[in-house]
């Protein structure tokens, strides 16, 4: 499928809540040049308010009416975005918004007076700044090795240790910490990418990418553990650890793929007991069926 195109099912997807953005483009094999989707999946979304209106102004979509508006936002992103522009064969689609592209960039220009922003990342709204600064949170899998384990391979890949803060910002390039509520937490610098790092590759750890779930202990051996929406944040590692079922015990993960919570509970639980692990989308848990194996 044409690049774009294959980018325009994702965003499509996104908008309706059935996959994350990694999960869309990193994690699906169907991607061929995932480094390069991802990166423009989350840019188009970083200037999507402004490209909208930059769409609705140029009154592209009124002329070229056989062109999607998703398909616009990243032909339109690419073309006033990067200085490669446009990156495809010589599609119709393609020529329909070349056709506009002087209209296209003056209404970008009126768009940056209007909104007082004197270079593109201004034109980012603060909601999306504040997520691109969440720092990568990285949960050691304790079921194939140990936190010293980790720490040591990263350090001598150059990356510095510091000490253990609550306070995160200004994490620098190539720094590692421990996190300060989880102990099997560690806290990379926001952008940081271990996605082909040999210890992600080998399930040694696991990169965070869910929501907090919720869970409803029926007791202290019997849990059912539910999580529906998917960001990528520090506290989807809280429900195993508040959870935490004793050894032996057994433990329904109710809404489970990718399994990210079903790793978590079984490395807490020493490998021991049962988890049974639902999800109602059959490609999803094969996925799970995947990465909780490369869990161990
Ligand atoms: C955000 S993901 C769960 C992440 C997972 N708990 C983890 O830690 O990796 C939400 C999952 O819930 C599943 N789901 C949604 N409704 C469901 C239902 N009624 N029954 C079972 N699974 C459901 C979706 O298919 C999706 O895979």
């Amino acid at each position: 499928m044409n690049f774009y195109w294959q980018a325009e099912t994702i965003l499509n997807k996104l908008s309706r809540h059935e996959g994350t953005i990694k999960s869309l483009t990193l994690g699906d094999d169907n991607v061929k040049d995932k480094k390069r989707m991802y990166a423009l999946v989350c840019e188009t979304l970083k200037y999507k308010e402004v490209i909208n209106m930059v769409i609705d102004n140029s009154k592209l979509l009124q002329v070229e009416k056989k062109l999607p508006r998703t398909l616009a936002l990243l032909f339109v992103h690419d073309l006033l975005f990067t200085k490669r522009g446009i990156q495809s064969s010589d599609g119709s689609l393609k020529q329909a918004v070349l056709r506009h592209q002087t209209r296209l960039k003056a209404e970008l220009v009126k768009a940056k007076i209007k909104l007082n922003a004197r270079t593109d990342s201004d034109l980012v709204s603060q909601k999306v700044k504040d997520a691109v600064h969440i720092p990568r949170y990285v949960r050691v899998n304790e079921h194939q090795t140990t936190v010293k384990k980790v720490l040591d391979k990263f350090q001598k890949e150059g990356y510095v240790l510091e000490e253990t803060k609550e306070n995160l910002t200004g994490l620098s390039p190539k720094t590692i910490r421990k996190d300060h509520h989880l102990p099997d937490l560690l806290v990379f610098p926001p952008n940081t990418d271990l996605h082909d790092h040999p210890l992600y590759l080998s399930g040694d750890i696991i990169l965070q990418v869910n929501r907090p779930s919720t869970p409803f202990p029926f007791s202290t051996h019997h849990l059912i553990l539910t999580s529906v929406s998917a960001m990528q944040d520090k506290a989807s590692c809280f429900p195993a650890h508040v959870c935490r079922p004793l050894p032996h015990a057994h433990v329904i993960d109710a809404c489970a793929a990718p399994g990210n919570k079903t790793s978590h509970l079984s490395a807490l639980m020493r490998n021991t007991g049962k988890i049974w692990a639902f999800d109602l989308d059959r490609r999803r848990l094969e996925l799970l069926k995947r990465l909780t194996g490369r869990a161990g």
